[in-house]
């Protein structure tokens, strides 16, 4: 049959997704039916047979997609804080802390993406990296340089990957080389990616602008203005890092000494909204969370980052309590790993430290870790409706596990390789997804999927 002909995809098989924060559904012999055009899903049958399957498969215009024995389908994964600019760091950053961390490390490797060649190996490489992991839906930082951020978007649009561009705006307290011109120059320059996002992909489908000032200490007063008169005018959402770092803390309270808080500094420049993306907010105030709650602001927690740099441990289940909405971030390449799988490794692992201070309900399961990955990250970026679960109407955006089966016979494991996580089959499902999470990594993701199309198809083994 002609790809163009197929009409429908019947996806078969064993479907995990998180119907609340610690409660994942597991369909088994089921079957999820998605429109080919609009890559929506039209219906859930939550058990078919295989005479059901067969009469499908029988029709024109049907393609059956099935997970094998061990597999199972996920909603992808969504990092709401990711700087593709710095992929190339990943890993590297000694026993550096936030701002010594910019200056050593990020900055330089910032500025020399306005060489658009190189620009574009990056983003090629940091796009495929992170579908190869899963992440179908990312908030990404680009640079200052207009060129670069709209490259980073032409390549997350061909990939078919779903995204957030955002040029970085800095015009203050950045070196010299790396540093925007004038407040005016900064937003005009953050229009002129917006503008390019609009020509490239006009009804935001896959790719939407972000207004992104760097952070309070990197931008000026006329700045702030500016960007949260165009967040008001434009409609469009704003990312930016909160309270990542006790010396960064104080630092912007030196900065901006005529406001109570960091979170008010934002605040008074328009900038908390419902639409708004805050990165870390590990040292927020009581006064700050409440602040942010009024004003719908959402967190973006990113653990691997906040250990990495020295920065601290953010009290997730706080804000959760508080009912502000969470997801994660790979924050790379202040997180040295592209990885939501890992985030939602360590968002788990980082709570248990937090919870030897806070006490024992400050743990994170592997629910709730699953949850922020996925439907928390959607609702970060106003995408709950479309994505993170697999919902009547919402759109695939999926990805297929696979673990590897060990054999009741000793010896090979069949067409092994299949990655690091080994079942012996007296597992429950539960059970063998709180293994991925602790062993697994992207050799475990078989494919991924976005509005229905196929973004990463893991070679055969
Ligand atoms: O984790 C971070 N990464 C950055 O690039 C950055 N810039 C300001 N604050 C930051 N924090
Ligand atoms: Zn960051």
């Amino acid at each position: 049959m002609e790809i163009s002909e197929i009409r429908r995809t019947v996806y078969v098989g064993t479907f995990i997704y998180s119907t609340s924060l610690t409660k994942l559904e597991v369909l088994e012999n089921a079957a999820v039916i998605v429109g080919v055009d609009k890559g929506t899903i039209l219906a859930i049958e939550k058990t078919v047979t295989e005479e059901t399957v067969g009469l499908w498969e029988g029709e024109v215009g049907t393609k059956i997609v099935r997970a094998g024995e061990g597999q199972f389908f996920f909603p992808g994964f969504i990092d709401t804080h990711i700087h593709a600019p710095q992929y190339p760091n990943s890993g590297i950053f000694g026993s550096s802390t936030l701002l010594d961390w910019l200056d050593r490390y990020t900055f330089p490797l910032e500025a020399s993406l306005s060489n658009p060649s190189k620009a574009h190996r990056v983003y090629a490489r940091c796009v495929s990296r992170t579908l190869s992991h899963g992440t179908t839906t990312a908030a990404y930082y680009a640079t200052r340089d207009v060129t670069s951020t709209n490259i980073l978007a032409s390549v997350c649009f061909a990939a078919g990957q779903r995204a957030f561009v955002g040029r970085c705006c800095m015009d203050c307290l950045s070196p010299d080389y790396y540093r925007d011109e004038s407040p005016a120059q900064a937003i005009a320059d953050t229009k002129a990616c917006a503008n390019y996002i609009d020509k490239l992909d006009p009804t935001h489908a896959l790719v939407t602008p972000i207004i992104t000032p760097r952070f309070a200490p990197s931008c000026s007063r006329e700045l702030l203005a500016g960007l949260g008169a165009y967040m008001a005018e434009s409609g469009l959402p704003c990312q930016t890092h909160i309270s990542e770092n006790k010396a960064e803390v104080a630092f912007v309270a030196e900065l901006f000494p005529e406001y109570d808080s960091y979170a008010s500094v934002y605040d008074a420049y328009g900038l908390l909204q419902p639409k708004t993306v805050l990165a870390h907010a590990i040292y927020l105030s009581d006064a700050e969370i409440a602040l942010v709650k009024r004003r719908g602001a959402k967190v973006s927690h990113c653990p691997v980052s906040n250990t990495a740099l020295t920065s601290g441990a953010a009290k997730v289940r706080r804000l959760l309590d508080e009912g502000i909405v969470v997801g994660l971030g790979t924050d790379v390449s202040g997180g040295y790993s592209p990885s939501i799988l890992e985030a939602a490794r360590q968002a788990t692992m980082t709570s248990r430290f937090v919870a030897l201070t806070d006490g024992e309900a400050a743990k994170l399961g592997v629910e709730e870790a699953l949850y922020l990955a996925t439907r928390g990250g959607a609702e970060v970026l106003g995408l709950e409706k479309k994505v993170g679960a697999f919902e009547l109407g919402m759109e695939w955006d999926a990805i297929l596990v696979g673990l590897t089966d060990v054999p009741e016979e000793l010896g090979e494991v069949v067409g092994g390789g299949m990655g690091p996580v080994d079942v012996f089959g007296w597992e429950s499902w539960l059970e063998k997804v709180a293994k991925w999470v602790y062993c697994g990594d992207d050799r475990n993701v078989l494919k991924v999927w976005v509005s229905g199309k196929i973004v990463h198809n893991k070679p055969e083994q």
